[in-house]
């Protein structure tokens, strides 16, 4: 029926040429990083629409971020043509964006609804403190937002907002907070901003509410696929659920080993357990790799394999042998940067182009030792999902500060000087400019000059003027790093940010201020605040847009789905990776999200992968030692390289160790036996053959299959049939 050239049906396996000619019914893949499931659902829409002559305008395709409903479009495209409309190949967001400019006067809002980002949300909050006359001292932004988030995981709110007849009581908050929450909705409800959560919340109500309009989008909906549905969270999975209602054609893929949103709601027994909420449902099951080379698969395989809940996969690939991965191991963040950029020079003139590199990382702020290094030795970045470090707004401000202490240039001024809240509106800066213009001066001169007018009292201007001419007096005695830590402390803009509760910007600050102390230690001598700025805007100046032939810098999270030929695995500290909170909370859950997510992150490789660390200390004092991951992986797997001395080594394991121990013995032992009768979720029916006491695992049967598996102890998905 089809030739092996037809570019939909060929270069697919059976199993996904299965997964492709099943278009009818519930049907759901299984399987691992590489195995083909995006190809495998971004061919079965070619073939909807080749095959079957479905308009894409009936097809519903969602995916997690907008990198990757880029890429699904990108690679349909390639098979059906550009010229095909393929809007609804969208992220779960942007497909409620396209339900509600169509459909939300049925819920009294205008099609042209705002959407309101986290800033947005913030201006909100701000005008309402303003009014309460409350303090952001007290209560940041971000614990509100937190607050807002949590009660909009239940869409009853919405009805608030829709019809005054039907308030909700929001419960389990104090008073206060009440109050904050209530005039924020009102206030959206103003404007008529939806925020992000708020998008999936309106038309899951819309949906449930006018039964005609969710048969209209049912009916329009022939087809639903859905990728990486393992991050599927509750209220997603009832949104598609709902849809394909009524046709019935609903194909997800997924791979449970890499949930990585469970912090965001996100819950694997969606796609786990699929076969209860769809019992006619089909399952396909794929095991072939076709992305990385087999030393690549073997490092992710034997990592992942430290998860106690999860279902064992048994994965292969057939792609020639490559280079075993590389960890390599720096005396200091710099030298591990310099390798990096050594190593990639190196691929380069093996016949790498650095759109084939990508360095991914556990954190934002960790991609400023690596954007330093680059744009020293000039090659071009892009960063995926974020701006350079040296363009975030918290690092600008900053800097800004630093530059009121030397140039006082107005630009620095406006940035800042209303940062935090001095009342320093709009009008007041307009009279400012009228002035500066008038008598020839700085915008800081001016406001100097003219504090005790009349437009200007009333306004925490002074303070400001306070702080920075303190900090002018000390700007020869102190290092630049001292200056930065004074004047932050002094205008009160640290405190800000600390209030603000956002600790990515707040990481961003620190990573700033140690990167001076950095550049002070390598420097040697004391170097002058004139310099270090000049040397500064090497940096911040370098706003060369999205060129192709760039080297792509992103953390793990925004990487999912997407491959490289080469990739740099950095800053793989512990601590970092798995990162802090993971190792505080204690929870073997956190810890098992943040190994599935080392383990997204090494199976983005396609041919090489490299994994760096460096000596040092993080944060406060505390000594950097290699990520516990590094250590679980089987060492013959892959080859260690710099200086790591068996000192270090047994150390960190000590350290390792020790915070294991904490964490107290396990708790649950087995709870079958040997002879025992299971029911497993995916495999089916099972009898326990044997107790494997080391690994705590249960060795299981499953006749339909005729299979035998090891399945965790702390597995909750094994029942008693
Ligand atoms: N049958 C096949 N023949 C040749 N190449 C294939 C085949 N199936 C998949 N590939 C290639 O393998 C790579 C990985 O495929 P894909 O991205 O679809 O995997 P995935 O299962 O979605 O991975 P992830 O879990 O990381 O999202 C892609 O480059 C894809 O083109
Ligand atoms: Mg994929």
């Amino acid at each position: 029926m089809y030739q092996h050239n037809d570019p939909i049906l060929g270069g697919l396996n059976e199993m996904q040429r299965l997964a492709v000619e099943t278009t009818e019914g519930a049907v759901r893949v299984i399987a691992g990083a590489g195995s083909g499931k995006t190809r495998a659902l971004t061919h079965r829409y070619a073939y909807l629409v080749e095959y079957l002559g479905i308009e894409p305008s009936n097809l519903l395709c969602v995916t997690f971020t907008n990198k990757s409903a880029q890429e699904m479009r990108r690679r349909v495209k390639k098979l059906i043509g550009g010229e095909r409309d393929t809007g609804y190949i969208s992220t779960y967001h942007g497909f409620c964006v396209r339900v509600l400019r169509e459909d939300i006067h049925h819920l009294f809002y205008p099609k042209n609804f705002l959407i309101l980002d986290t800033e947005d949300q913030k201006t909100i909050l701000r005008e309402i403190y303003e009014e309460l006359g409350l303090k952001v001292n007290d209560r940041s932004f971000n614990t509100v937002l937190k607050k807002i988030g949590e009660m909009k995981a239940d869409e009853q709110y919405v009805y608030e907002l829709i019809d005054r007849e039907r308030a909700v009581d929001v419960s389990g908050i104090n008073d206060e907070e009440r109050k904050i929450i209530k005039l924020y909705l009102k206030k959206q409800r103003r404007v008529y901003g939806l925020d992000f959560d708020d998008l999936i919340n309106f038309t899951f109500v819309l949906f449930k509410e006018y039964e005609k309009v969710l048969a209209k989008w049912q009916e329009r909906l022939h087809y639903i696929q859905v990728d990486e549905f393992q991050d599927s969270n509750g209220k997603q999975f009832q949104l598609v659920k709902m849809l394909s209602n009524y046709h019935g054609n609903l194909f997800v893929v997924g791979d449970p080993d890499q949930t990585i949103y469970e912090w965001r709601g996100a819950d694997p027994k969606y796609i786990v357990q699929f076969d209860q909420w769809f019992p006619n449902s089909q399952t396909i099951f794929l095991n072939q790799n076709y992305r990385s080379t087999p030393e690549i698969l073997s490092v992710g395989n034997d990592l992942i394999q430290h998860n106690k809940m999860r279902v064992e996969k048994s994965m292969f690939t057939e792609n020639s042998g490559g280079l075993k991965a590389i960890h390599y191991h720096a005396k200091n963040e710099q030298d591990e940067a310099k390798w990096i950029t050594t190593q990639m020079n190196t691929l380069r003139t093996r016949g790498a182009r650095l759109q084939d590199i990508a360095v991914l990382y556990r954190s934002n702020y960790q991609s400023r030792f690596i954007e330093q290094q680059l744009i020293h030795e000039n090659m071009d970045y892009v960063i995926y999902g974020g701006f350079k470090f040296f363009e975030r707004k918290e690092i600008k401000d900053a800097l800004a500060h630093l530059r009121m202490i030397t140039f006082g240039d107005d630009l620095s001024f406006a940035r800042i000087v209303n940062e935090p809240r001095r009342q320093m509106g709009k009008k007041r800066m307009e009279f400012l400019r009228e002035m500066a213009e008038r008598d020839d001066q700085t915008l800081y001169e001016t406001l100097q000059t003219y504090i005790h007018h009349e437009k200007l009292a009333r306004t925490k201007a002074v303070e400001f003027i306070e702080a920075i001419e303190e900090v002018k007096t000390k700007k020869d005695e102190l290092s630049v790093s001292d200056l930065l830590q004074e004047v932050l402390d002094a205008t009160g803009y640290e405190t800000y940010i600390r209030e603000d509760g956002d600790q990515e910007r707040l990481d961003n600050l620190m990573e700033l201020k140690h990167s001076v102390v950095q550049y002070e230690q390598s420097y040697g001598e004391k170097i002058t605040l004139e310099y270090y700025l000049q040397m500064i805007t090497l940096y911040t100046e370098n706003d060369r847009e999205d060129q192709k032939d760039s080297v792509k810098l992103m953390t793990v999270h925004t990487a999912k789905g997407l491959e490289y030929p080469y990739v740099f695995l950095v800053g793989m500290t512990e601590g970092v990776f798995p990162n802090e909170r993971s190792l505080r909370d204690r929870k073997e859950y956190a810890l098992e999200e943040e190994r599935r997510l080392a383990y997204v992150a090494m199976t983005r490789a396609e041919k090489e992968l490299y994994i760096t660390e460096s000596e040092g200390y993080i944060g406060r004092g505390q000594k950097k030692y290699p990520s516990r991951f590094l250590f679980e992986i089987n060492e013959e797997l892959y080859r260690r390289i710099g200086d790591l001395e068996e000192e270090l080594i047994a150390e960190a394991k000590e350290v390792i160790r020790m915070s294991k121990q904490i964490d107290g013995p396990q708790s649950s032992g087995a709870a079958y036996a040997v002879g025992d009768k299971v029911r497993h979720p995916v495999f089916g029916e099972g009898e326990i053959k044997r107790l494997d006491t080391k690994k705590r695992l249960y060795e299981v049967y499953f006749p339909a299959r005729e299979i035998t598996r090891p399945i965790s102890w702390s597995f909750k998905g094994l029942v008693k049939p």
